[in-house]
């Protein structure tokens, strides 16, 4: 449990730790306007039940005849209004700590997630290739709510409560300490023994509902993104099956953990009311004086009243803290990847003379002694045109990645005029680089945005979006044919467009930066034959200006390129 805890602490950054100390401070002193409140009660039930005391109390009295009152009965009065002010006080006091702790708690959900996410967008490609993307967006979205919803906010109550539970016990201590030992005791028992019941379970639940939670995500997200091989294979049924599985475990998980974080509320309760009940049965046959007894059981009963929901509340948060283990296991571990450092900002790498891959060996994550390439060199002259070839699962996308510096080889270097490209110059080289992907990616946007891809909508060049869409062949389409022209929103990947018009938006979106590298993987494999020889003619044009790698199955996709080289097999 320490180690848990240890691990909540270090999801705080130091600002947010700062806050929490701050935060404790001030569930300290709400702690202390609940004792007050309370406590205020016991002079006003003195004298209600016996006027006597005033002249018997020190304090009292000196009370009485300094505010000047001549009648007992104005006393009492004035005692009672004093003890409703300070009651309203310390509620009105907690109000405004409960908003400052919620406030805190719901930050940390933003924070939290804000955090993760950077960190996932910052892991290395490959990274991506080794974990499903449903289970990245789990975490973001839904384990967060879990870790802060389920977590952070019941040990901030936790803390408020045992900060509340501490006061009372030691004003019952102080006033009776044997009933405030017991009292404490018999609440440690119970709740330590029901705790003892329940925590493996807890956890088991807890890491049961966190891959119920995965295979939720994962089938609503294949099924929604794979919706027309869903509809052709009326696999409908089979992913709804997927989903409800694992949602109905993920609600029974959830539905079990509360009620084992509440159900002993009503044992407590129980065991509270019957302790008060000795307690009151004892004093009287202690003493036979009921006025004598009643600010003793005011005390006990308003003691209980704060103590008893306070210590169910703390339990809870020890409940919650097992289930939630698994959720704060992931984050714990997943905000401590390590994390590449922004690369620095620097003008393309421009080839003048060659691009070189030399003495490269590449086996991806999990197939170690089945590498893609082994002492693979390649040379690629600048400002020419190269063609690669090659039977499917030669090697060609996984030869792209590397010239991207998306993988990164386990032996062997890419250069650019002799420069070796490393961390320190990655993103120098990338800049230089126009990429058009086997499957285009077009965001639910515009065409203009999604042309000018990641650029600010007030900093696009519509200039520069119009040259790219003429040369990739898709403006005459756009202004001809799109109702909003280059405003027109094209779907979610852009279902309201044909395969061939999507890649020729994926080709504009490579040329609008002007790249002086162009790196085409299968980039015009949708295309009609009449439109492919158009888009490598207006290629063509920037022959000698440009250097450009195109992959392709078709041989004569690659016909204008000055030189093609075929990738056998693996090496
Ligand atoms: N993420 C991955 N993990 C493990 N192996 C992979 C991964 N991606 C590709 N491979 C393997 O690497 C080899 C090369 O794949 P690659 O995609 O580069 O081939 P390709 O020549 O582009 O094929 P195609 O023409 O069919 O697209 C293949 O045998 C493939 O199974």
């Amino acid at each position: 449990m320490i180690a848990d805890l240890r691990k909540i602490w270090t999801l705080f950054p130091p600002t947010e730790r700062r806050k929490a100390v701050g935060m404790l401070l001030l569930v300290m002193l709400m702690a202390l306007a609940d004792t007050v409140g309370v406590l205020s009660i016991m002079p006003f039930l003195s004298v209600l039940g016996r006027p006597a005391v005033i002249q018997e109390n020190a304090l009292l009295h000196a009370l009485y005849q300094q505010l000047g009152f001549h009648q007992p009965r104005g006393f009492i009065f004035a005692l009672g209004l004093a003890s409703i002010a300070l009651v309203v006080l310390s509620s009105a006091f907690k109000t405004v700590t409960l908003h400052v702790l919620n406030r805190f708690v719901h930050f940390q959900r933003h924070s939290l997630s804000a955090r993760l996410l950077s960190r996932y967008l910052h892991q290395p490609y490959e990274f991506f290739l080794a974990i499903n993307p449903s289970i990245l967006s789990r975490n973001v979205l839904s384990e967060v709510d879990q870790t802060v919803l389920g977590l952070i906010q019941p040990l901030s109550q936790l803390v408020a409560q045992g900060a509340i539970v501490l006061a009372m016990a030691v004003l019952i201590f102080v006033y009776d300490p044997l009933t405030a030992l017991v009292l404490v005791a018999v609440l440690g028992v119970l709740y330590g023994s029901i705790y003892g019941l329940v925590r493996k379970r807890l956890a088991r639940i807890g890491h049961e509902r966190q891959s119920a939670n995965g295979q939720r995500y994962q089938a609503c997200n294949e099924a929604l993104a794979g919706i027309k091989d869903v509809k052709i294979t009326h696999s409908a049924a089979a992913y709804q099956d997927k989903f409800n599985n694992a949602s109905r475990q993920y609600s029974r998980h959830m539905a079990t953990s509360e009620t084992l974080a509440q159900s002993p509320l009503y044992l407590v309760e129980a065991t509270g009311y019957s302790m008060l009940i000795v307690i009151a049965l004892s004093l009287l046959a202690k003493s036979n004086d009921v006025a004598h007894v009643l600010p003793a059981l005011g005390l006990y009963g308003f003691a209980a009243y704060r103590m008893l929901p306070a210590a169910q509340i703390m339990y809870r948060g020890f409940a919650k803290l097992r289930f939630t283990s698994a959720a704060l296991n992931t984050l714990h571990h997943d905000l401590s990847l390590p994390q590449e450092a922004p690369p620095p900002s620097a003008p393309p790498l421009v080839p003048k003379n060659e691009i070189r891959l030399q003495g490269i060996r590449y086996a991806y994550p999990g197939a170690d002694d089945k590498p893609v390439f082994n002492d693979f060199d390649l040379v690629i002259p600048a400002n020419t045109s190269v063609g690669i070839s090659g039977r499917s699962g030669a090697g060609k996308s996984t030869l792209m990645d590397l010239l991207l510096g998306l993988l990164r080889p386990e032996r062997g270097t890419l250069s650019v005029d002799g420069v070796t490209i490393d961390a320190s110059n990655i993103a120098a080289w990338q800049r230089a680089i126009g990429y058009v992907p086997q499957h285009i990616y077009l965001a639910d946007a515009s065409v203009v945005q999604n042309i000018a891809f990641g650029v600010e909508p007030a900093d696009i060049d519509m200039a520069a979006v119009e040259r790219a869409a003429r040369a990739a062949q898709i403006h005459d389409f756009i202004v001809g044919e799109l109702t909003q022209g280059y405003e027109t929103h094209v779907g979610d990947r852009g279902v309201r467009l044909s395969g061939g018009q999507c890649q020729r938006i994926g080709i504009a979106r490579a040329l609008y930066r002007n790249p002086p590298v162009l790196l085409f993987d299968e980039a015009t494999s949708a295309l009609d034959t009449d439109t492919e020889s158009a888009v490598a003619e207006a290629l063509g044009n920037l022959s000698g200006e440009i250097t450009v790698v195109a992959i392709a199955h078709k041989r004569s996709s690659l016909e204008r390129c000055e030189y093609v080289i075929k990738l056998e097999q693996r090496q």
